[in-house]
């Protein structure tokens, strides 16, 4: 980890024009990326303690978090979100960079009135977004947002919520986009179309995306990057450092493969 980081810190200084000059950037392909690194920490609710491993992310990647239920990922993109402050830090030295986000949290609880419409919603929450024109054929129009426009927020499904919420998420300004579970509530095709409207917005913005996904085929389609949670839920879990497709997805599979042998007549019917 010390030999990447020392890598992409001394690639290319960053443009003048860019909101947090102490950052370092990743050079790829021609291309300049904003590069962040954040320390270890450790995070203690109640029963549960998650320890983070230190670890950079750049602009213009999905990172998809993959654990069992109760690893500690909500946990973790809370910390990120800066809702939740890491209980202990490992080196002092990495602090967490400075950036904004925008957060799609897992719960799709609507506080909105009855009388309140998807239109008047959009238009309050994402003036700028939904009336651009991009925005709008790029992620509007695939998640049929037009549709909802003028049905009331409080009497939305579970998947036509989910919708609007992912669009709220994605039509706000931020560096970081964290998204947790985006597929619930969704079927098969609509896990599609928001897997290919993610993934193109993400990218094509040169944004960087954290997102918490249970559907194996749509993790392995959004994924640049893969962070593990790997122990015992609900007790003690730690979160790996971003890897490699290949790798994150090799480590999460042993682990799941280690707990289906462990438990072997849950699989039997
Ligand atoms: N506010 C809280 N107070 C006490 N314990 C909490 C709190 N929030 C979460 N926990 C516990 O922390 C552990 C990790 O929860 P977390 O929601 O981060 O896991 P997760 O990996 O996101 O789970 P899932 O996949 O089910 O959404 C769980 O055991 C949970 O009960």
């Amino acid at each position: 980890m010390a030999s990447y980081q020392q890598k992409i810190c001394v690639s290319v200084r960053r443009n003048s024009h860019l909101e947090s000059p102490s950052l370092p950037e990743e050079k790829t392909e021609g291309q300049i990326h904003q590069c962040y690194n954040y320390p270890a920490m450790i995070k203690t609710r109640r029963d549960f303690k998650l320890s983070v491993t230190e670890g950079s992310f750049n602009g213009s990647q999905i990172i998809v978090m993959l654990g069992e239920n109760g690893t500690g990922k909500t946990t973790f993109i809370r910390m990120l979100a800066g809702e939740s402050k890491p209980d202990e830090v490992g080196d002092e030295q990495v602090g967490m960079p400075a950036y904004t986000v925008s957060y799609k949290r897992q719960e799709l609880v609507s506080k909105h009135s009855s009388t309140v419409s998807v239109r008047d919603l959009l238009h309050e929450k994402i003036p700028g977004s939904c009336t651009q024109a991009q925005f709008r054929s790029d992620v509007m129009k695939p998640m049929k947002i037009e549709e909802l426009m003028d049905r009331q927020v409080a009497n939305l499904s579970g998947g036509e919520l989910q919708r609007v919420k992912l669009c709220l998420c994605l039509g706000k300004p931020a560096d970081i986009y964290l998204i947790d579970e985006p597929s619930a509530h969704f079927d098969s095709e609509q896990r599609l179309v928001a897997a290919k409207v993610i993934k193109r917005f993400i990218l094509h913005q040169k944004k960087t995306a954290f997102i918490v996904e249970h559907d194996f085929i749509m993790a392995a389609y959004l994924a640049n990057k893969v962070l593990v949670f790997e122990g015992k839920p609900s007790v003690e879990c730690t979160a790996s450092a971003p890897e490699s497709l290949v790798s994150g997805m090799n480590r999460f599979l042993s682990a799941s493969l280690i707990i289906l042998l462990h438990s072997p007549l849950d699989y039997c019917i």
